[in-house]
């Protein structure tokens, strides 16, 4: 009979099959937005857990931030349709792509998203599970949620079950609280410049930083302090009761190394009531996700869509967290988190990178790659901006790309 489905069989009405998948790196900004040229503030005497060394204490890119650089995946369906997506990954992802995830692929049904994830995950799991990995699986499934979307004419939000609300709200991260507040943000992140190493000499320099964006930007505007793994449990919590007591800090976020999920327990414990303790951009998997739910370690979760697993992955930790009553505000992944959060009602603010090296101005976070990447108006975007096929972006045919392996 016309149109039935064969049983046992994919659907009859199945999309057009993956042809080919393939793996590009980029330089120069982008997805891996550390990646920055000249005097920018994203490489400002930032605290990392390798300030201890003085030499390393300048510039992240001196003990190698920028190293990767940007995974660009593409994958292309019989019909000629390609879905693509950009994340931090560079040629060793790339690599990964080509000669070990295109198998699950290529030949296959895009809807199949679950088992190609599955399959993805459990193949490499023995080499894989965290970081570079499942940076990989994460491009490879935002590419195909994008293929998806664009051989079924909708946005990846409609396919996620579609909008909760009619806007999406920011906070800006940058050096410049006090402009992100008159540019319509509803709170600005921080970078901490001095750790530990620094002693009371650098502590005193956090909490001059924040009392003086305190006074610029008043009383009611969220201030909070990004420590990119920096500190220990002693010193962060030392801060966070200064930052709150003298600055009415919101929140600190990554305060301690990512596997440190007891220091992180007992940072929350300690931490005073009211301020937030936030982390995970450097977290990945459900499983990772649910030691640091389980464990109390923190009251928002912050998973890059990016690192963390890709969209496939993104839905089940962020079910697992609403199951506890705990936010998820991904980590700043341009359009890979906007088409998420928009429609997760435990998502009810999402964060904006200020890329622009002041930074005294928005710009696409991750410019100059996609093309056609919405950007913040007065801290919002609404959700109708995001109504295009798949993610709605375009690969900006002036990037150039290599692609270092085929298979
Ligand atoms: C501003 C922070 O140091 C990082 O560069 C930033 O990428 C990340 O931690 C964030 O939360 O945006
Ligand atoms: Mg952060």
């Amino acid at each position: 009979m016309a149109g039935s489905v064969p049983i046992g069989g994919g659907c009859a009405m199945g999309l057009s099959k993956i042809k080919h998948v393939r793996a590009f790196t980029a330089t120069g900004g982008g997805a891996d937005y550390h990646d920055q040229q000249g005097a920018h503030w994203i490489d400002d005497h930032i605290a990392t857990p390798m300030s201890r060394y003085p030499e390393y204490r300048q510039s992240r890119r001196s003990f190698g931030i920028n190293v990767l650089g940007t995974l660009v995946v593409e994958i292309e369906a019989e019909d000629g349709t390609i879905g693509f997506a950009v994340t931090t990954g560079g040629e060793p992802a790339c690599y990964i792509v080509e000669r070990h995830l295109a198998r699950f692929l290529e030949g296959r049904d895009p809807v199949e998203v679950e088992k190609i994830w599955d399959q993805m995950y459990f193949s490499t799991q023995y080499y894989g599970r965290k970081g570079l990995v499942i940076n990989a699986i994460s491009g490879v499934d935002l590419a195909l949620w994008d293929l998806l979307g664009k051989l079924r004419g909708e946005p990846v939000c409609h396919l996620l079950g579609g909008a909760v609300r009619d806007e999406l709200q920011f906070y800006a991260t940058g050096a410049r609280p006090d402009i992100a507040r008159d540019l319509g943000f509803i709170g600005g992140k921080l970078p901490l410049h001095h750790g530990p190493a620094e002693g009371s000499e650098g502590m005193e320099k956090n909490i001059a930083l924040l009392a003086d964006m305190r006074g610029k930007c008043g009383d009611d505007f969220w201030l909070m302090y990004d420590c990119w793994m920096s500190l220990d449990v002693d010193y962060a919590t030392r801060l966070a009761q200064r930052a709150w007591d003298e600055c009415g800090l919101k929140w600190i976020e990554e305060a301690l190394s990512p596997d440190d999920y007891w220091g992180y327990a007992q940072l929350k414990k300690n931490a005073p009531r009211g301020l937030l303790v936030t982390t995970g951009e450097h977290e990945a998997t459900r499983w990772g996700f649910r030691m640091l739910l389980d464990m109390e370690c923190c009251d928002i979760i912050q998973p890059d869509v990016g690192w963390c697993g890709g969209i496939t992955e993104l839905i089940k930790i962020a079910h697992y967290a609403d199951t506890r009553g705990a936010m998820v505000i991904p980590h700043g992944s341009s359009v890979y988190s906007y088409h998420f959060v928009v429609t997760r009602h435990n998502s009810p603010f999402a964060e904006f990178l200020m890329m622009h090296p002041g930074p005294t101005e928005v710009v696409p976070m991750f410019a100059p790659q996609l093309l056609g990447e919405p950007v913040p108006v007065n801290g919002r975007i609404r959700a109708s901006a995001l109504d295009r096929p798949g993610f709605g972006v375009d690969l900006n045919p002036d990037v150039p790309l290599h692609r270092p392996y085929t298979h």
